[in-house]
């Protein structure tokens, strides 16, 4: 069986620290709080603020959020203090660069892909997103544009030359070695894949998600060392 080297990974969603404690006991390079009422995943700033302090220093930390207005960023920036905005939203390149200058944080631009001409797209937010995060269309009538823990086909990332990427949509324990191998992204974000039911994220395949990875993947050397 071939080997691959291990792209980094974000677990999202979380909302206890014994979640956030299974990603980072496995090596998780970042960890992400989801800000949009919506959402099973919502956590309200207070509480996002205490989890960021449980995590310190240990990881990255992502909020992701929908067209969020200018207050509740300010809010986000200042009470929580991520390292990166995700953008989960419609919103547009010029808001996409907006926000880096407003908050000073990296950004995360989200874009939802059913096939290849949907890549297209990707140019225009590159000079001014700090990441790209590619993930699958809603589907019909569902109340959030992410954590649907559903999948497009990876398989037109194969050939594509459009640069760096982090890989989403319903990635699980089961299909993490496929979307590795497949897609070859620089990152991977995964959120309903390890949870039991919206919102509750399952410790256990926490762990199976990571086993599957470890096993599909070399490890990079500084990993090998200890
Ligand atoms: O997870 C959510 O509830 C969510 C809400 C609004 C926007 C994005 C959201 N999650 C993001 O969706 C992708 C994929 O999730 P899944 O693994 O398919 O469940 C991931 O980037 C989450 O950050």
């Amino acid at each position: 069986m071939s080997s691959y080297t291990r792209p980094f990974v974000k677990i999202c969603g979380l909302s206890t620290e014994a979640a956030i404690d299974a990603v980072l006991s496995r090596g998780g390079e970042e960890v992400g709080f989801v800000s949009f009422a919506r959402s099973p995943r919502h956590v309200p700033i207070e509480a996002m603020a205490r989890l960021r302090r449980h995590v310190g220093e240990r990881a990255r930390v992502t909020i992701v959020t929908v067209d969020p207005d200018d207050a509740l960023l300010a809010r986000l920036a200042a009470e929580v203090r991520p390292d990166t905005i995700q953008l989960h939203g419609g919103e547009s390149p010029e808001r996409v660069g907006e926000v880096a200058v407003r908050t000073g944080l990296d950004t995360m631009k989200a874009l939802s892909i059913a096939g290849p001409d949907d890549l297209a797209r990707v140019a225009a937010y590159r000079p001014v997103a700090g990441r790209i995060l590619l993930d699958a269309k809603a589907p019909k009538g569902s109340a959030i544009p992410g954590g649907n823990g559903v999948s497009f086909d990876w398989s037109i990332l194969a050939a594509w030359t459009g640069g760096p990427f982090v890989l989403s949509g319903g990635i699980n324990p089961d299909n993490v070695a496929d979307a590795v191998r497949v897609a070859r992204p620089a990152g991977i974000d995964i959120s309903s894949g390890v949870e039991s039911a919206p919102g509750v994220k399952d410790i256990s395949r926490i762990h199976r998600l990571f086993d599957a990875l470890d096993a599909a993947t070399l490890l990079e050397p500084e990993r090998q060392a200890s």
